[in-house]
């Protein structure tokens, strides 16, 4: 998967370079490029916001360097593979966007090609995504309930949550089934050793070997946890 990313802040995306996403990059299963959206502000100031139009606090993104680095993006973006989407899809991180769910990084793990749009300030100018709306597809998303100061957090979060799911970046695909929202509930307690720590003992079925036992009582704290910490999740 090939990953662009536009900020006017590439420093946050040194994170991506740790870990596992770090990993995943030296081993190209994931093609990230961060560019810097100063780079398309084309006066002596490299310019990329104004005063909001109609008042108020604050300053808004101009539309003109986002367009000079969104068409640099798109016009070099390769064919996709066979059942692939052709058009990259940009993701503009946004307090107004549609919630980001664990089913939607599994739908966008599918995509070739995705274009994260970080925007600061009070925002992107709206005109862009008006534009690039109407030429192609756009979602603007939202990583929860709260306020941030700039889409790059979020992005990054979205990017960990997608690149993930991809073949071959986490070791032992069975991990991924038994995780929190996989399976539409929260996952159960884990353990390790020692067995008893500070006099606290792991749950006894765990020791059991039984592990028709093990998975009926993991199943079960599952469901119990899930009723407590989110029983929204269990509405149909
Ligand atoms: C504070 N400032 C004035 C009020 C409106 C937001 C603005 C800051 N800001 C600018 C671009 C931008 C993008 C995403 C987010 C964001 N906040 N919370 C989320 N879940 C987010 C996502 N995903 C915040 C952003």
């Amino acid at each position: 998967m090939r990953i662009d990313v536009v900020t006017i802040f590439p420093g946050y995306f040194d994170a991506l370079e740790l870990s596992l996403m770090g990993k995943a990059r030296d081993r190209g299963l994931i093609d990230l490029r961060v560019h810097d959206l100063r780079e398309s502000a084309n006066d002596k100031h490299r310019t990329v916001d104004d005063t909001p139009t109609g008042g108020g606090a604050g300053m808004v993104m101009k539309p003109e360097p986002w367009a000079q680095a969104l068409d640099g993006i798109l016009a070099d973006s390769v064919g996709a593979e066979p059942g692939e989407s052709d058009e990259p899809l940009i993701i503009f991180p946004s307090p107004a966007g549609e919630v980001f769910t664990q089913a939607m990084a599994r739908e966008l793990a599918s995509e070739a090609h995705l274009v994260f749009g970080c925007g600061r300030y009070e925002g992107i100018d709206q005109r862009v995504f008006d534009e690039y709306g109407e030429r192609g597809r756009v979602r603007l998303v939202s990583i929860g309930d709260y306020v941030l100061n700039g889409g790059e957090v979020a992005s990054i979060a979205m990017i960990e949550a997608i690149g993930r799911l991809l073949p071959g970046v986490v070791g032992n695909p069975d991990s991924l089934v038994e995780e929190s929202h996989e399976d539409g509930l929260l996952e159960y307690p884990s353990y390790t050793k020692p067995a008893e720590w500070r006099g606290r003992r792991v749950p006894d079925v765990l020791l059991s070997g039984n592990h028709a036992a093990i998975n009926a009582w993991r199943h079960e704290q599952s469901l119990e946890r899930t009723r407590r910490v989110r029983p929204d999740l269990l509405d149909d």
